[in-house]
C-alpha cells in the first residue's frame, strides 16, 4: 500500500477516535490548520460511536484473515496432503462460514454506524450554528454553509464507511503476506520491493488527483450558489427569456463545467494511478511465474502458492486502491467542517451557549449605547462601512423611529442594537449591566423582532403551546388573519399567504414571545393603507402602554408624531433627534418631521 494511504487512513481514524492534536498538516499544496478545539463536538459525537467502530473494524479484519486461511487451504488442497482430506475440508467450511459471518456482521455495524454519524454531525453541526454569531455565519457564507451541511457531512461518513472494508482487505493482504512469507522469504522479499515501487508511482499520481479534489470541493459550493439562485429567483428567470438563458447557459453551466472538470481531473489521475498499479500487478505475477523460478529455486507449491495468492488478492488490491478517492474527500471534507467550526467558533466569543435559559433582566430596563462603533470591513471590490460613534437609550415605553435614507446603517443599527452584532468599540449597557462576550447571548433574549428580511416558521416554537393556541386564536382576530389561517399544536396551518399577511404572521409571532424589546424593520412596507394605520396608531401605542420599548424603522413620515423620539441616520452617524409630539403640536396636529 502507498504510504499516504496509510498515513490517511491513520489520520482518519484518528481524528474519528478523537485524539486529535493541533498541527499543520500538508498534501500538495493543501495546508489546512486543523485543531482539537476546533470542532470539540464533533470529535465528541464520533468518539460516541467508537466501540460500534471497533467492532466494524474488528469483524473486517477477522473476515479478511478468514480470507487469506482460505487461500493457504485451497492451495494445500491442490496438492498431496497425505489423507488430511477431512480436516481440511472442515477447515476449508468453517473458514468459509467464518468469513462471510464476519462480513455480514462488519456490514450491518457498518450501516448504522454511518446513519448514526451523519445524524450526530449534521445535529452537531446545526447547534453550533445556531449557537454562533450572525457575523461569524455572514462571513462563512449560506452557500458554503449549505454545502457543509449536505455534502462534506456525507463525504467524511462515505470515508469513514470505506475503513472497515480497507481493515479487511488489508488483513486479506497481511494474511496472504505473511502466507508468502512462509512458501518462500527471497520470493516474498521480491515482491515486497516491487510493490514498494509501484506505491511510490501511485502516491505520485495520487498527490495529483488530491488538488484537484480540493478544486471540486470549491466548485461544488459554487455550483450550490447557483442552484440557489435558480429556486430563489425563478419568478425573474421566468420573467425574462434571455435573463434565464444566459443565467443557466453562462452562470450555471460555467459553474457545472468547472466541477465536470476537476471531477474528471481528479478522476483521470486516479485511472492513471490504477492503471500503473494494474500493469505493476500483472508484471509481478508475470516475473513469479518467469524470472522467480530460475533465480529462487520455488517448488511447485510454493509457486502455484504465489500465484494463486496474487490472484486471489486482485480484489481486494484493486478495492484498497479504489478507495482511496473516497478518502481523499472525506479527509478535505473533514477539513471543510473543521474550518467551518472553527470559524464559527473564532467569532463565537460573544456567544457563549444557545440562548440562555435565564430570565430576562429585572421587568422592564433601560438599554443604553456608549460610544458604539462596528465597521464592515472592505472585502474584494466592496468597500467597508462604519457605523458611529453613537450614542443611543431607550427606555421602557418608549417608541423610537429610526429614520435614514438606503445604506445609511438603520439595519447594522438595530443588529447592534439586538445583540447580533458585537461592537468594535463601545458598551451596551442593560439596565446599567455592560452586555459582554460572557452575557450577550442572554441580552439577545429581552428581544422581539421582525427584521426586513425575517424567516416565518411554520412552528411557533414556544414552550406552552396549548396556552399559546388560544392566545393566538385572540391575536389571528385581532390581525384580521382569521379564516385564513389556523392553528393547531403550535404550528400555523399555513404560512402561503400574500407578503404583508406573513409579515402579520410574523408580528404575531412576536407578540407571543413577550419581551420587554421590540423591534421592527420597515414592518408596514408591504402592508395596505388601512392595516399601516393600525400599526401605528393602535399595535404600536398598545405596546408602548404595555411598558415594551420599540425600536421602528420606517420611511413612513406620516406617523412619526406616534413616537416618543425620531433618530435620524446618514452615512453612519446619528445626524439629528427629536421629539415629534411637540413638533406635531407645534404644527396644530398636521404634519411632522
Ligand atoms: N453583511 C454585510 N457585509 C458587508 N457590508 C454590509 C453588510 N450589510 C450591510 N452592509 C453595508 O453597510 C451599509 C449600511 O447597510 P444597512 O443595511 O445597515 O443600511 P440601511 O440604512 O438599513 O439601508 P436600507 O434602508 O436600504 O435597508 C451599506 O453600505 C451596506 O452595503
Amino acid at each position: 500500500m502507498p504510504p499516504s494511504f496509510v498515513a490517511v487512513l491513520a489520520r482518519l481514524a484518528w481524528r474519528l477516535g478523537g485524539f486529535v492534536t493541533n498541527r499543520h498538516e500538508s498534501c500538495g499544496q493543501d495546508t489546512t490548520m486543523i485543531g482539537s478545539s476546533s470542532l470539540g463536538s464533533l470529535h465528541t459525537l464520533l468518539r460516541r460511536h467508537r466501540g460500534v467502530l471497533v467492532l466494524v473494524l474488528a469483524a473486517g479484519g477477522l473476515s479478511g484473515l478468514f480470507s487469506a486461511a482460505v487461500v493457504a487451504v485451497i492451495n494445500r488442497l491442490l496438492h498431496p496432503h497425505d489423507g488430511q482430506l477431512v480436516l481440511l475440508t472442515a477447515g476449508f467450511a468453517g473458514l468459509v462460514t467464518g468469513k462471510v459471518a464476519a462480513n455480514l456482521l462488519s456490514q450491518l455495524w457498518l450501516v448504522r454506524f454511518a446513519q448514526d454519524a451523519v445524524m450526530d454531525v449534521t445535529m452537531s453541526l446545526c447547534r453550533r450554528i445556531v449557537g454562533s454569531s450572525l457575523r461569524a455565519l455572514e462571513r462563512a457564507g449560506a452557500d458554503e454553509v449549505f454545502t457543509t451541511l449536505t455534502d462534506d457531512v456525507g463525504s467524511v461518513v462515505w470515508a469513514a464507511q470505506c475503513v472497515p472494508n480497507l481493515a479487511m482487505n488489508g488483513a486479506m493482504v497481511a494474511g496472504c503476506g505473511v502466507y508468502l512469507l512462509w512458501l518462500s522469504p527471497g520470493a516474498f522479499l521480491g515482491v515486497a520491493g516491487i510493490t514498494a515501487a509501484g506505491a511510490a508511482g501511485y502516491y505520485w499520481l495520487h498527490r495529483k488527483s488530491f488538488s484537484a479534489i480540493r478544486a471540486s470541493r470549491d466548485a461544488k459550493s459554487r455550483t450550490f450558489q447557483q442552484f440557489r439562485g435558480l429556486t430563489s429567483g425563478v419568478k425573474e428567470l421566468l420573467m425574462n427569456a434571455e435573463r434565464a438563458r444566459r443565467f443557466v447557459e453562462r452562470d450555471v453551466r460555467d459553474a457545472m463545467a468547472t466541477l465536470r472538470r476537476c471531477n474528471l481531473t481528479a478522476f483521470q489521475h486516479h485511472l492513471a494511478g490504477e492503471s500503473w498499479t494494474q500493469s505493476l500487478y500483472y508484471l509481478l505475477i508475470g516475473i513469479i511465474l518467469v524470472v522467480f523460478p530460475s533465480f529462487l529455486a520455488l517448488p511447485p507449491e510454493s509457486l502455484t502458492g504465489f500465484v494463486f495468492a496474487m490472484l486471489y488478492l486482485m480484489n481486494p488490491v484493486w478495492s484498497i486502491i479504489g478507495s482511496f478517492p473516497a478518502v481523499s474527500r472525506g479527509r478535505i471534507a473533514l477539513a471543510r467542517i473543521e474550518a467551518l467550526g472553527m470559524s464559527l467558533e473564532a467569532n463565537e466569543a460573544d456567544s457563549k451557549g444557545m440562548a440562555s435559559s435565564q430570565p430576562a433582566a429585572a421587568p422592564y430596563p433601560m438599554i443604553a449605547m456608549e460610544g458604539v462603533t462596528f465597521a464592515y470591513e472592505p472585502t474584494g471590490d466592496q468597500q467597508g462601512f462604519t457605523l458611529g460613534p453613537l450614542d443611543f437609550v431607550i427606555r421602557p415605553g418608549e417608541l423610537v423611529f429610526i429614520v435614514g435614507g438606503n445604506g445609511s446603517g438603520k439595519s447594522t443599527f438595530v443588529k447592534l442594537l439586538t445583540g447580533l452584532y458585537r461592537p468594535d468599540r463601545g458598551t451596551v449597557r442593560i439596565g446599567g449591566v455592560p452586555v459582554t462576550d460572557e452575557n450577550r447571548a442572554w441580552y439577545r433574549q429581552h428581544f422581539s423582532a421582525v427584521f426586513s428580511d425575517y424567516h416565518l416558521f411554520e412552528g411557533l416554537h414556544i414552550a406552552d403551546s396549548h396556552m399559546a393556541d388560544e392566545v393566538v386564536q385572540q391575536y389571528l382576530n385581532w390581525l384580521e388573519l382569521e379564516g385564513k389561517v389556523t392553528v393547531a399544536d403550535g404550528r400555523f396551518s399555513t404560512v402561503n399567504l400574500s407578503q404583508g399577511q406573513r409579515r402579520r404572521l410574523a408580528l404575531l409571532t412576536a407578540y407571543l414571545e413577550d419581551r420587554p424589546v421590540y423591534v421592527f424593520d420597515e414592518w408596514a412596507a408591504d402592508q395596505d393603507p388601512h392595516y399601516k394605520g393600525v400599526f401605528y396608531n393602535r399595535l404600536l401605542p398598545d405596546l408602548s402602554a404595555r411598558g415594551k420599548a420599540i425600536v421602528v424603522i420606517t420611511h413612513d413620515d406620516r406617523y412619526y408624531h406616534v413616537g416618543d423620539r425620531v433618530v435620524k441616520l446618514e452615512d453612519g452617524r446619528i445626524v439629528k433627534t427629536w421629539s415629534p409630539r411637540i413638533v406635531h403640536a407645534h404644527l396644530g396636529g398636521s404634519e411632522s418631521g
